[in-house]
């Protein structure tokens, strides 16, 4: 938590999370507000007309049986009856549809903000799985949504409602009396503007410290459930459940003195109140003649309502901080709209030859500074089997990832045929194929399987596939075919016959470049290079990042890199590096012998 205050967002030009949608729903939103406002006059109505009709009917003895009733008198009361009604339903019913109207208002836009959010989060997976963790996203989801609801629902449809209800009253007073229409609107001022205001200063660390504080909670219990099997096996759930007390102890804490501040407020408004409406008692007792004495009942019953109307106003806008905060982190995320618009412009120039250019790319995992990717620079031509070879922990499999774009380079550029590949996107898997070591197989036919590499492929093709990754001995064999089940994560068949399944769906991805990260491991020599020969043929005119720790099949390649430390030490072809490279030659041997 920044202990300055950050430069105001909420509701300012730069809001591109809040403010549009005023515009986008500003038919609904008058609506609503209209509404506030024939509920408001209508309850002050109600007093009014009732404190008329009470006084009235005392005065004329209309419940007296023993005076006589003037026809008059018993109109007067008769319409104030008939008022009071029309009042006393009108009241309910402004109130129900302005609820119904200003939540389905809220419910829209926050429709709207999950499914903006849940774009920005999808446009640049990668960058939000890196950025975020777990818990920030259910802060963001279940705290800011949420506040930005209560933004509209407590601070600004109550403070619009009141404001405009506080002109309305003082014209109405004016008309009557312009020294009394000054003295109420500095009362009704004070509880308006001056309270609010005051508290918002008072409060404002402090409603950022309770929320950042939530926050902190959210997160690390999150956490904490995504790893409760690590706090049980480390035998430390005792530990867990002290700091998850501690930190909600502090929130409590927090909480305790805001409200300790809201009913110390309360308290100063309804002294206010009580001055303004013996204000208004001793006015109205001199303004009006002493035969007009039951307008006095009704313009002091008529003031209480307006507590409802203005109490909301200093509870909402104190609560500004807490929306602040929620704004400038939603506008942190990063810009769907503007993804978007990058994204369809990459839509249309999709990679299709596979030149991979890795431009001074760096990159370390967050929980640790080793630069796993150091300075990394490597051109790959269309086309070219490039195998990298490389101790373990070298930084293969995490290049192999950036390549994909299911990591996020620390700096640095990678493009295939030009296009970043933190642009692609979803459409990856039209770009790069992957054979790794547990090519995951669905619980469903070989067909099926295959079929996933592309489901606008033809049967034909789906089967042509399946044939060219060299399935078809086995197939034949089998009494349904393709179509036989290949039982959970593919147990039906043998290592080496997975791998066949994931490259034939990898056939029919059709894809530019492929990725293989030794997916041979655990298969034995003959099958490792069978299915070496038959992967190298298949694969013939696509970009091939090979990583592999041996060299059976090394001809196949076209060039050879050794990683060490994140870096490219050693760059050739097979040949030459037979001719010149010690360690080369070695490991040629190894795998010879
Ligand atoms: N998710 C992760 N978080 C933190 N560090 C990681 C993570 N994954 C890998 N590393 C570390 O990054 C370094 C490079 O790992 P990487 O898997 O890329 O190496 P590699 O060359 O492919 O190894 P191998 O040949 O054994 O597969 C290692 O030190 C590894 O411990």
């Amino acid at each position: 938590m920044s202990k300055t205050t950050p430069k105001r967002l909420l509701l300012s030009k730069e809001d591109t999370w809040i403010r549009p949608y005023f515009k986008k729903y500003k038919k609904l939103l008058a609506l609503v507000l209209f509404l506030g406002l024939l509920t408001f006059f209508s309850a002050s109505a109600l007093m009014f007309t009732s404190g008329f009709l009470i006084s009235r009917s005392a005065a004329i003895g209309v419940f007296n049986a023993t005076l006589p009733a003037k026809p008059e008198n018993i109109m007067k009361v008769y319409v104030a009856s008939v008022l009071t009604r029309l009042f006393g339903i009108s009241r309910p019913a402004f109130r129900y549809f302005e609820r119904l109207g200003s939540h389905n208002w809220v419910l829209k836009m926050t429709s709207d903000i999950r499914l903006r959010l849940y774009n920005s989060l999808e446009t640049r997976a990668a960058k939000a799985k890196q950025n975020y963790q777990t818990g920030d996203i259910m802060g963001i989801l279940a705290e800011d949504i949420e506040h930005i609801q209560n933004l509209y629902l407590r601070t600004i449809f109550p403070t619009l409602i009141g404001l405009a209800m506080y002109v309305l009253v003082i014209i109405a007073l004016g008309l009557f009396s312009v020294p009394f229409a000054l003295f109420a609107a500095l009362m009704f001022g004070v509880i308006t503007i001056l309270i609010p205001l005051v508290s918002v200063a008072v409060n404002q660390a402090r409603i950022y410290r309770r929320k950042a504080k939530r926050h902190e909670l959210y997160t690390e219990l999150t956490d904490s459930i995504l790893g409760v099997g690590d706090w049980q096996y480390s035998g430390r759930q005792a530990e867990f459940l002290e700091r998850y007390n501690q930190s909600e102890a502090s929130v409590r804490e927090e909480e305790a003195a805001l409200n300790k501040h809201t009913r110390l407020r309360n308290v100063l408004i309804q002294f206010i109140y009580g001055v303004l409406i013996i204000g208004l008692f001793i006015w109205a007792g001199t303004y009006f003649a002493p035969d007009q004495l039951n307008w006095v009942g009704a313009f002091v019953l008529a003031a209480f309502p307006l507590m409802d109307a203005f109490n909301p106003i200093a509870n909402g806008v104190t609560e500004m901080p807490l929306y602040e905060d929620s704004a400038q982190r939603l506008h942190q995320l990063p810009n769907p709209d503007e993804e978007a618009l990058k994204e369809k412009h990459v839509l249309e120039q999709l990679p299709t030859t596979g030149a991979l250019s890795f431009k001074d790319v760096v990159f370390h995992y967050p929980d640790s500074n080793k630069l796993v990717v150091n300075h990394f620079d490597l051109e790959v031509p269309s086309g070219e089997v490039l195998a990298v070879l490389g101790k373990s922990g070298t930084g293969k499999t995490t290049l192999s990832k950036i390549l994909r774009g299911d990591l996020l380079a620390t700096s640095g550029e990678i493009t295939i045929d030009g296009v970043d590949v933190s642009l692609i996107g979803d459409d990856m898997s039209k770009v790069i194929g992957v054979l790794n070591q547990a090519p995951h197989i669905f619980d469903t036919t070989i067909f099926n399987n295959v079929r996933m590499g592309n489901m606008a492929a033809s049967d034909e093709e789906v089967i042509q596939a399946i044939y060219q990754a060299g399935l078809g001995p086995v197939v034949d064999e089998l009494p349904n075919g393709v179509h036989t089940f290949v039982e959970e994560g593919g147990k039906r068949f043998s290592g080496g016959e997975r791998q066949r399944i994931a490259l034939a769906r990898i056939l029919l991805q059709n894809v530019p470049v492929v990725i293989i990260d030794e997916p041979t491991i655990g298969l034995d020599p003959i099958t490792e290079r069978a299915l070496l020969e038959t992967v190298f043929e298949v694969l013939k005119g696509k970009t091939v990042f090979w990583i592999t720790h041996h060299l059976v099949s090394i001809q196949h390649a076209d060039r050879v890199i050794f990683m060490e430390d994140g870096q490219v030490k050693m760059d050739g072809t097979p040949q030459e590096l037979k001719a010149t490279n010690e360690h080369f030659k070695y490991l040629l041997s190894l795998d010879d012998a």
